[in-house]
């Protein structure tokens, strides 16, 4: 379904990805480990079209879209993926609910449909308490909630996740790993997951580990 072909990524004289290949299948958890500078944040950004690989190509359903237009690549991105980062990235001066309506209306449904669609994640996400609530006013684990519920709003083939439990303890991580894997499954979104967190990296179906911008042969099956 998504398909990386010998991607390569250089950052100055700094080689972050070296002829990486992986392939993701429609509903699959796949954990992306190895240690830091490895070119984890690198793989998960060129998959998720947010950075262009120098050469290789990533494929989704068929389509390569490493070379889509700017215009393009944006509308691919709000309907086919989301993402969640390590400090949730939500827009301060809005509330809870409103963050997660932003993805649809983005997508150009209307502001009564998105906002309870939004409600409903929420809900789904188990923080529907905090809707009206401003995102300084939530806790680490509400605001990374709220940043998945945001993630798969608008029903994505796949999510991306970046250290997602990385600010959290690990009562909390383990939290919003279960809320976040369970409402993927339900959805149908596959998951590529980057964490150096081993406990993290047991949620997944699978591990595709990184080592120099390589994926490290042998260990993964
Ligand atoms: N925007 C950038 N500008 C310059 N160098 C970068 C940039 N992004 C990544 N790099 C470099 O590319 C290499 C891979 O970085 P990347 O962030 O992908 O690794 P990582 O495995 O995710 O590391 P970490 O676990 O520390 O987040 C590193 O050497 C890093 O310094």
């Amino acid at each position: 379904m998504l398909e990386a072909r010998g991607l390569s990524k250089s950052f100055g004289r700094a080689r972050a990805l070296d002829g990486v290949s992986v392939e993701i299948a429609p509903g699959e958890v796949v954990a992306v480990t190895g240690p830091s500078g490895a070119g984890k944040s690198t793989l998960l950004h060129c998959l998720a079209g947010v950075l262009r690989p120098e050469s290789g190509e990533v494929v989704l359903d068929g389509r390569r879209i490493d070379t889509l237009g700017e215009a393009e690549l944006t509308a691919l991105r709000r309907q086919s993926f989301g993402i969640v980062f390590q400090f949730g990235e939500l827009v301060p001066e809005l509330s809870a609910v409103e963050n997660v309506a932003l993805p649809l209306l983005f997508n150009r449904h209307g502001r009564g449909e998105a906002m309870a669609a939004a409600a409903e994640w929420l809900e789904r996400l188990e923080v529907a308490d905090c809707a009206d609530q401003r995102i300084g006013e939530l806790s680490g684990g509400q605001r990374q909630r709220v940043a998945v519920a945001r993630a798969l709003v608008t029903g994505p083939r796949v999510v991306f996740a970046d250290e997602p439990t990385g600010a959290l303890d690990t009562l909390g991580g383990e939290q919003v790993m279960t809320a976040m894997l369970g409402a993927a499954r339900a959805g149908g979104a596959a998951v590529v997951l980057v964490t150096h967190d081993n406990r993290v990296a047991a949620y997944a179906d699978r591990e595709i580990t990184l080592r120099d911008g390589a994926v490290l042969a042998g260990v993964n099956p």
